[in-house]
């Protein structure tokens, strides 16, 4: 078992802080989680819960977080100067690692103030920005309709019934199933930029990317990163033309931003484009394609990047615009 608490960078929302857990947060877990109107509403947390058992699950949080498995961490917010912890939010991949089951519980004494959506969002925002999965999956007790109001509140649907076994109950109890991807929680529909919404229509967005090639013939894609609409997918590297520039300019602009390269016009071939109906825009999107750049390519903005054969292009997770433009790829190249 882990002996110390992993690196894992706090995820912060206006409130509260979302971090691992440490060995001195024992005592006031065992507090608040021995605590039988918060044990109830949880599948697997015993009642009474024993003193010693906080210390063993901590500890266990850890190896499940170096091992990339579950993330289980403290929700903490500031009282008076000093730090409280108020609950814990944490999400278990499935085994396919496609999936992750969202679960949480708030100490009673912080209950009403929306603190239990507030940490699962900004948690499954994190993870679907950076983990692999594309469903947030979770379940409240029939009985439990704060919960499933909660559920609700993330962005989560229905998704059926079932029944599961909850230690704190002694024995099987009927559910509610939730699940939601990307869109729901997300609340994704990214915005409309520059240009005028022509009369009863959406506003065109043009927005210039590139497929840059290597020598081994892979494409290199970029992670969109937490906080901006669709984060999580993967794309061509580009952004949107500004008024006054040319498409060739802005895509120049934004490979020396993005990934510290320089590319010049007469490098960038034109090959396709993408016109793609979002929510509340229309998107305009020439996809370039550049074999030449000077300089090494390096994520300048921490976006994660991929260097992907042509063939393995449909294994990434890509706006729902990119997919035309990967299957013509892919018979180009
Ligand atoms: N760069 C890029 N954008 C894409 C692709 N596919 C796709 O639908 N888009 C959409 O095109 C828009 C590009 O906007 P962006 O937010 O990346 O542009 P930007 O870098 O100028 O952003 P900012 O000004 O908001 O920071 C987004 O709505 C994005 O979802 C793609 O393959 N590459």
């Amino acid at each position: 078992m882990t002996a110390s608490p992993p690196d894992f960078a706090p995820l912060r929302t206006e409130r509260l802080t979302l971090r691992p857990l440490r060995l001195d947060d024992a005592p006031a877990l065992h507090r608040l989680v021995n605590d039988w109107e918060v044990a109830k509403t949880l599948a697997r947390v015993p009642f009474p819960y024993p003193r010693e058992l906080a210390a063993t699950w901590i500890a266990a949080t850890w190896s499940q977080i170096g091992a990339g498995e579950a993330w289980h961490l403290a929700i903490t917010t500031e009282e008076s100067g000093a730090e409280q912890l108020i609950g814990c939010v944490g999400l278990t991949l499935s085994r396919d690692r496609k999936a992750a089951e969202l679960g949480y519980w708030v100490g009673r004494r912080y209950w009403g103030q929306g603190i239990a959506p507030e940490a699962a969002t900004r948690l499954c925002r994190w993870a679907l920005a950076t983990l692999e999965i594309v469903t947030i999956r979770a379940s409240a007790l029939r009985d439990n309709p704060r919960s499933q109001a909660v559920l609700r509140r993330i962005g989560l649907r229905p998704a059926g019934e079932g029944v599961q076994t909850f230690l704190s109950r002694g024995g099987p109890m009927p559910v509610l199933l939730f699940e939601g991807g990307r869109e729901e929680i997300t609340g994704d529909a990214p915005p409309p930029a520059a240009a005028e919404a022509p009369a009863g229509g959406k506003p065109i967005v043009l927005v210039a990317a590139v497929a840059l090639v290597d020598a081994d013939g892979r494409v290199l894609l970029a992670r969109r990163p937490e906080g901006k609409p669709l984060a999580g997918l993967w794309e061509f590297p580009g952004g949107k033309v500004h008024p006054g520039e040319t498409p060739e300019a802005a895509l120049i602009r934004e490979l020396k931003e993005e990934l510290d390269i320089d590319v010049s016009a007469a490098c960038l071939g034109p090959f396709t484009f993408a016109s793609h109906s979002y929510e509340n825009f229309h998107l305009l999107m020439p996809l370039y394609l550049c074999r030449r750049w000077q300089g090494e390519v390096r994520a300048a903005e921490g976006q994660a990047l991929a260097w992907v054969r042509p063939q393995k292009l449909g294994g990434y997770a890509m706006p729902p615009a990119d997919k035309p433009l990967v299957a013509m790829l892919r018979d180009f190249l």
